[in-house]
């Protein structure tokens, strides 16, 4: 470490380099007297920092030679954030098209980053839900942390954004919002009422007949006597219709609302709140959509983008499946409804629907929310299998034996007989299992199971092994992100 700080300290900062030494040189840059880098040695990722200063006082870490080596500690991420801004979250409204990036390892950021830099869209880097959190282990500490850390290392100044995703209860959103997440994704699934779908229409009236007469008069005075005219978007409300969505998403706009009120509105900063009515049996129609997106707005609830359940599947990661000339129908009114209310159309999953991507960037105009993370895991799976057969087989062993467990926390129509077997798949041949959709599915649900999984002992069955496997694999791991997300972007036109 010598070579390198007492060369910065002689200002000979164009070729930093020390043996033994990994030195991030976008991370470098100066604040008061002091300069600031990211390293890592083989005590892992550090901060190095170059003469005395306020911020240099305020990094807990130790001195060497001269210099303070500091660890990505929270406490030292909360005083880069100080002094550094450009490392703190952000919110982005609705004006710039934006990729939730959700990186349940915490390396991922630096390949995100190194993939939308330049372009025009911003991510969303720290973007975890809180089943990912219960599944991982980690806290949206951790998360926020790694996203900055990440922000530093790769010097990037454009912004980025920190989504506390799917959030159901009022504690998780105090949560996120108390460390500074700067966008909040409102999952309304358990207030939408799934089982109006199986009733008969005579079931539907009778159910609907009973409501208050003057909210049944409020739904049939805005969307029967009244017809919506959003330009672009084909709406026809049938009374029938109008009483089943009533049905279904009054309850889940009274919660919209009550959250808008009680925490986004109170707030002295800005927060790109999220509508997410995805995660749902049932698909919802642009009719709903119109239902939804008027009635908020009536109420003066104003949003960032609202996540509708398409037509079709969006199941994890992999590629749309369903009626592409369905979906495109009403995806033109979705983005058309998305217009008029003046958000973004948020797509989730957003992983993988490559098949789909040009109609969504077509007719939301590239102005579009997109959400991934599970796909950012499996890039690294790919590695694992191109790197560690040994560790991939043990791995999707695992998965196979665990995954009616994962089938729990995620909806997905896996054929596992159809996964080629372990035992005549070649190591060579091994990555790609990661171009196959079951067996896509079967890592991908598992993740939580596959990195918390303990021997009797305590010790971690897969994951040490995993990250310092990852760790020597950094910029493999950077690569096949860059051209993984990259062709999520090129096909979205961005
Ligand atoms: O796995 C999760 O809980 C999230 O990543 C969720 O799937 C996310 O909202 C998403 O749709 C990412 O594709």
């Amino acid at each position: 470490m010598k070579e390198l700080i007492d060369a910065i300290k002689s200002g000979n900062t164009s070729a930093l380099a020390a043996p033994g030494v990994k030195v991030y040189a976008s991370s470098f840059t100066q604040v008061g007297n002091t300069s600031l880098l990211m390293v890592r040695t083989e005590a892992g990722k550090q901060l190095l920092a170059v003469g005395e200063s306020d911020l240099y006082d305020q990094l807990q870490g130790e001195i060497v030679d001269g210099a303070k080596v500091a660890p990505l500690s929270h406490e030292n991420r909360l005083t880069l954030n100080q002094y550094l801004p450009y490392t703190a979250p952000q919110a982005f409204g609705t004006q710039v098209a934006t990729m939730g990036l959700g990186d349940r390892l915490g390396i991922a950021s630096p390949g995100h980053i190194q993939t939308l830099r330049g372009k025009d869209i911003r991510p969303v880097l720290a973007q975890q839900s809180i089943r990912e959190l219960a599944l991982t282990g980690r806290t949206y500490e951790d998360v926020l942390d790694a996203a900055a850390f990440a922000v530093f290392q790769e010097g990037y100044k454009d912004g980025y954004g920190a989504d506390g995703d799917h959030l159901k209860k009022e504690e998780d959103i105090e949560y996120a919002l108390r460390l500074g997440f700067t966008m909040l994704t409102l999952d309304c699934s358990e207030n939408i009422d799934n089982t109006i779908e199986t009733l008969s229409a005579a079931e539907i009236a009778a159910k609907y007949a009973e409501l208050p007469a003057s909210l049944r008069e409020h739904y049939e005075k805005r969307y029967l006597d009244a017809p919506a005219n959003v330009p672009g978007a084909e709406l026809n409300y049938t009374r029938e219709a109008l009483q089943k969505d009533v049905l279904i998403y009054d309850a889940a706009i009274n919660f919209m609302e009550a959250i808008f009120r009680k925490y986004i509105v109170t707030l002295d900063r800005a927060v790109d709140f999220e509508i997410s009515i995805d995660e749902t049996a049932t698909p919802t129609s642009p009719e709903a959509h119109y239902l939804v997106a008027s009635e908020l707005r009536d109420r003066g609830v104003t949003i960032f983008s609202m996540a509708p359940r398409f037509c079709g599947e969006f199941q994890k990661g992999i590629d749309y499946i369903g009626d592409i000339a369905q979906f495109e129908r009403e995806l033109a009114s979705h983005a058309a409804i998305a217009v008029h209310f003046e958000y973004k159309l948020s797509i989730h999953s957003g992983s993988d629907k490559f098949s789909v991507f040009p109609l969504i960037g077509q007719y939301t105009n590239g102005l579009f929310h997109i959400k991934t993370a599970g796909t950012n895991w499996l890039e690294a799976v790919r590695v694992v299998a191109k790197v560690n057969p040994s560790l991939y087989r043990r791995m999707h062993q695992f998965a196979l034996d665990h995954f009616t467990e994962a089938t729990a926390y995620y909806h997905v129509t896996t054929d596992i007989e159809a996964i080629a077997p372990l035992a005549e798949v070649a190591d060579a041949q091994l990555p790609d299992y990661m171009e196959e959709n079951n067996a896509r599915q079967l890592l991908h649900i598992t993740y939580g199971l596959l990195l918390q999984a303990k021997n009797d002992d305590g010790s971690k069955v897969f994951a040490d092994e995993f990250f310092q496997t990852m760790t020597e694999q950094e910029d493999t791991f950077a690569d096949g992100l860059r051209h993984h997300i990259g062709r999520h972007l090129e096909l979205l036109g961005k």
